[in-house]
């Protein structure tokens, strides 16, 4: 259908690679890894370490996950992001592609869509899908679609959704995804968060004198907050557990999917889950609020392995729950949030 608009959206996700098979996981993962922001060393330390190392010995493992939650349409992640777009298509008047960081559909592909559909564009709203800023998720995006379109030379302009990990849609469609499962008979709920490098917080801290100083750093009022990972996850997990009115004692947050060679955040999620059924934790309900599609980090290592991991160490139900995929007000949020943008009534973008 044609749509009477001059904007267009762009949904921006991690992505996958194209297939299960050794080699293309293994181009995925350079691809991924030798990122500048995702591992931040100098380059040819990072050129040895990714390719000689890192790639050489996960991509076979990373293909047997894959190969444990790949549906006959594709990678989990590339497929819920297509329902996504076509969900949002039917709820706003402007065009909807999605592109994905690493891998296919690029942000060049998906520019070029938006473009044919709509030759008069004068503008892109791109929404990273990424509840919370971190260099190696919200930033590189942004700044790689930033080039992309510099290079381009686009005649439209490219703006970005802020991180929402605090605005009272994404948290109310959140809550809302969770509820159902309240019913049930539950001990604790953990709330299991990407991890990142300790590094890369203090890196992303502007003041460099905040981030990581004292132990209750996140709590404390600082300008660091705007680009803090640690304190965005804080926050999210504070205001989902007051919207479903959650004793403290009911819930915790910890982080998840580290690679080895350095301190990442903590709690480690694999850790809390050996040990929770010790403190007495037996009935576990889990959900990953930093991803909003579910993805390998959710199916496999949540959903798959993090219940091994509880079961061997005494605990008797797991419940993973869903990331929001296409919920209908999580579709309603992405919807508002550009279109307030769109029509200049919402101080949104960056
Ligand atoms: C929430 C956003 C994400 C952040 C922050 C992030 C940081 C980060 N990730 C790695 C290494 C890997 N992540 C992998 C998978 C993966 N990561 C995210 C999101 C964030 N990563 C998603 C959505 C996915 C799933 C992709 C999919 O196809 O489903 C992987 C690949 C899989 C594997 O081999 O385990 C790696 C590797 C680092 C190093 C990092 C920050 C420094
Ligand atoms: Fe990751
Ligand atoms: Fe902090």
């Amino acid at each position: 259908m044609e749509k009477a608009t001059r904007k267009g959206i762009l949904l921006m996700n991690l992505g996958s690679p194209d297939s299960t098979g050794v080699k293309d996981v293994r181009r995925y993962l350079n691809e991924f890894l030798m990122d500048e922001r995702v591992i931040d060393y100098p380059y040819l330390l990072r050129l040895l370490l990714v390719k000689g190392i890192i790639t050489r010995f996960r991509a076979p493992k990373s293909a047997e996950a894959y190969s444990t939650i790949w549906t006959k349409e594709g990678s989990p992640l590339i497929v819920l992001t297509k329902q996504l777009r076509d969900a949002l298509d039917k709820e706003v008047d402007m065009p909807v592609e999605i592109a994905m960081r690493y891998g296919n559909p690029t942000v060049k592909y998906a520019l070029d869509r938006l473009l044919e559909q709509n030759p008069d564009l004068d503008e892109v709203i791109a929404v990273p899908l990424y509840p919370h800023y971190a260099m190696s998720s919200y930033e590189t995006a942004v700044e790689s679609a930033k080039e992309i379109h510099a290079k381009n030379k686009y005649s439209f302009k490219l703006s970005f959704i802020k991180p929402y990990y605090n605005e009272e849609h994404y948290i109310t469609a959140m809550a809302e995804n969770i509820r159902p499962y309240l019913e049930q008979e539950y001990d604790h709920i953990l709330f299991s968060y990407h991890g990142i490098p300790e590094s890369h917080l203090k890196k992303s801290d502007p003041t460099k004198s905040h981030c990581l100083k004292t132990g209750d750093c996140c709590n404390v009022d600082s300008a660091a907050h705007a680009t803090c990972y640690r304190h965005q996850c804080f926050v999210t997990t504070e205001l989902i557990a007051a919207k479903l009115g959650l004793t403290k004692e009911k819930y915790s947050l910890s982080f998840q999917s580290r690679l080895a060679g350095e301190q990442w955040l903590t709690p480690y999620t694999d850790y809390r889950l050996r040990d929770m059924p010790k403190e007495g934790i037996k009935k576990l309900l889990i959900l990953c609020p930093a991803f909003v599609s579910d993805c390998l980090e959710t199916l496999e290592e949540i959903a798959e392995r993090g219940k091994e991991t509880f079961e061997e160490a005494g605990g008797e139900t797991y419940t993973m729950i869903p990331c929001m995929n296409v919920h209908p007000l999580w579709v309603e949020a992405i919807a508002t949030y550009v279109e307030g943008v769109a029509k200049g009534e919402r101080e949104m973008v960056l």
